[in-house]
């Protein structure tokens, strides 16, 4: 085909690497395809190109490939693989996670990290108010861990990542673009002060209305508290949800449970191999799987939803006068969008369905929060000791206190060369992060089994880096499309869980064997827990407020 006369090469390991994967789809649908795809990898190789289907995938699964895809190649795979379905959910790429790598993808990110995941708005959506913000990120990134901090990197959930989704669409080594935005903690950090979009204007500071993660954490222990049982399942995402739907939209989302219930018919379709996607050519089968209908649906769902609050937004800023809404006081990512709408001032024009999309992105980007934390609850049940000492960890640090304290959790070869094997653009790259951070060869030991006390001081492996730089754990990515909410997300993480920590003690009603909580995971875009996590809270702490 065309696409494949234009192949560019990638430096590949000898082996049998290509393999026809059509005969046992059920390796791919039928199990966990992160698992299933560690299996093959381990009989054929850390790089294999599979056909799924008729979509060529490169599946890599070792740190010295990724590193390949996601630095050394980092643009040539900037771009997502915009399947049938995904292209139907975010009107052909509209929004920034799917949006093409290019001029427009680059301002949208920009806008996002600076007016809303920098450090410096982190610190004013979570904050109470009281700290600097510039201190305050500072500390996270270079100090050394305080002792508050201390018991939380001891809960680093290895092997977050399920499938990072790449798609090769330009040719391999091209030249990088110096003034990417790459996420919240690199280069945006430092200019996130200036205006997206050249107009050099500040945005007003003002500070916004309600709670950030800290009002959002204190909301979801009480409601702990007052219960018998309290399902994780449930409370997580609506803490998630409220929490981003503040930073956002500028308060909790009163249409939150149905935007979460379409977000998980959107992460089902996008991480689920629909016959659509996987015979792209082919119309019967396009129309026989209706999966493209059901994303179009969603998409609709989505839009109806954010139709209102961009409504009622758009009111408020009428009536203010001044543009800002709310009386004056609150300046909200949504704000932001419309007001860039409504100037024009963004070199690249976004229109109301392009704001839509934005919002919903960040909506949907921070589910991943909630899925680590669920995992890391179920980890530590499962492993008493391991409970036991962050839990002491965290009421050290804070039982006097009476709550967790914002400011204190702050303070914390290439074998490749032997073979040159055409690479067709177009190819959907799946980087298996998930093999990648349970690699044996990487994790020595039992590479499946919690034990944070890996990434203690004196363990060799407590240098690796999370935040992209060292491949064998990619929990957000690296590179150009590395996650930009990864402050946002380990700050509410952190607080959250430190939070569930230092007030209670947990047990699972009816298990009397701790090591038995089922772990089963469920396949979607990210790696979550089929069932869901029913706990019984004992209250050690009290909560503030009750
Ligand atoms: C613990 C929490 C989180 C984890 C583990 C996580 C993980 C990831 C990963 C693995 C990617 C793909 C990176 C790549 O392709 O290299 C990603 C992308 C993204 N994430 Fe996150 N994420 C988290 C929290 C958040 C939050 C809180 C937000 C927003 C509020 C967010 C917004 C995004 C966006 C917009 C992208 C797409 C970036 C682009 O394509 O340029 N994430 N995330």
């Amino acid at each position: 085909t065309k696409r494949r006369r234009a192949a560019p090469a990638l430096r590949l390991p000898p082996g049998p690497w290509e393999l026809p994967v059509i005969g046992s789809l059920h390796h791919i649908a039928g199990r966990l395809p992160h698992r299933a795809m560690r299996d093959l990898a381990r009989r054929h190789g850390p790089v294999m190109l599979l056909r799924v289907g008729e979509v060529p995938t490169l599946v890599v699964s070792s740190r010295e490939a990724a590193r390949e895809v996601m630095k050394t190649h980092d643009v040539a795979f900037a771009s997502r693989p915009l399947s049938a379905t995904l292209r139907a959910m975010t009107d052909g790429g509209r929004d920034i996670i799917f949006a093409p790598y290019g001029d427009r993808w680059r301002r949208l990110r920009k806008v996002a990290v600076v007016e809303l995941l920098s450090a410096r708005r982190q610190t004013v959506v979570g904050s109470r108010g009281s700290c600097e913000p510039d201190k305050h990120w500072r500390r996270r990134q270079v100090g050394p861990a305080t002792a508050a901090a201390a018991p939380m990197r001891l809960l680093k959930v290895r092997g977050w990542g399920g499938l990072n989704l790449r798609a090769l669409e330009g040719g391999l080594g091209a030249a990088g673009d110096p003034a990417e935005v790459t996420g919240a903690g690199g280069r945006a950090g430092r200019r996130g002060r200036r205006r997206p979009g050249g107009g050099g204007r500040r945005l007003g500071r003002r500070r916004r209305r309600g709670r950030g993660i800290h009002g959002e954490v204190a909301a979801m222990l009480r409601a702990a508290a007052a219960r018998p049982a309290f399902d994780m399942r449930a409370a997580l995402p609506t803490l998630v949800a409220d929490t981003t739907m503040r930073a956002a939209v500028g308060d909790r989302c009163k249409h939150r449970d149905v935007l979460l219930r379409e977000l998980e018919r959107c992460i089902l379709l996008a991480g689920g191999f629909n016959p659509a996607d996987l015979w792209p050519s082919s119309r019967i089968v396009g129309r026989l799987s209706g999966a493209v209908g059901r994303a179009t649906a969603c998409c609709d769902a989505v839009r109806r939803v954010l139709d209102s609050i961009v409504d009622e937004h758009l009111e408020r800023m009428d009536m203010a006068g001044d543009g800002n809404g709310g009386g004056g006081e609150v300046e909200d990512f949504l704000q932001v969008l419309l007001k860039l709408h409504k100037d024009g001032s963004l070199e690249i024009p976004i229109n109301m369905d392009d704001i839509k999309h934005i919002i919903f992105d960040i909506f949907a980007g921070s589910e991943t929060s909630s899925v680590v934390l669920e995992w890391a609850m179920a980890e530590l049940i499962r492993n008493p000791r391991s409970m036991e000492r962050a839990a002491a960890e965290v009421r050290r640090a804070f039982a006097s206190r009476g709550a967790v304290d914002e400011d204190a959790l702050a303070a914390g070869e290439l074998r490749y060369l032997r073979h040159v094997v055409p690479v067709p653009r177009g190819t959907t790259v799946l980087v298996n992060a998930w093999a990648l951070g349970r690699d044996e060869r990487y994790w020595p030991g039992d590479p499946e089994e919690f034990r944070p006390e890996r990434f203690e001081d004196d363990d060799a492996m407590a240098a690796v880096d999370l935040r992209g730089a060292d491949f064998e754990l990619v929990p957000f990515g690296a590179g150009r499309r590395m996650c930009p909410g990864m402050p946002f997300g380990l700050a509410l993480v952190e607080h959250a869980l430190a939070g569930l920590l230092l007030h209670f003690d947990w047990e699972v009603p009816g298990l009397a064997d701790p090591a038995k909580l089922d772990m089963t995971e469920e396949f979607g875009i990210t790696a979550r827990r089929k069932n869901g996590l029913l706990l019984r809270p004992i209250l050690r702490v009290p909560v503030p407020g009750l």
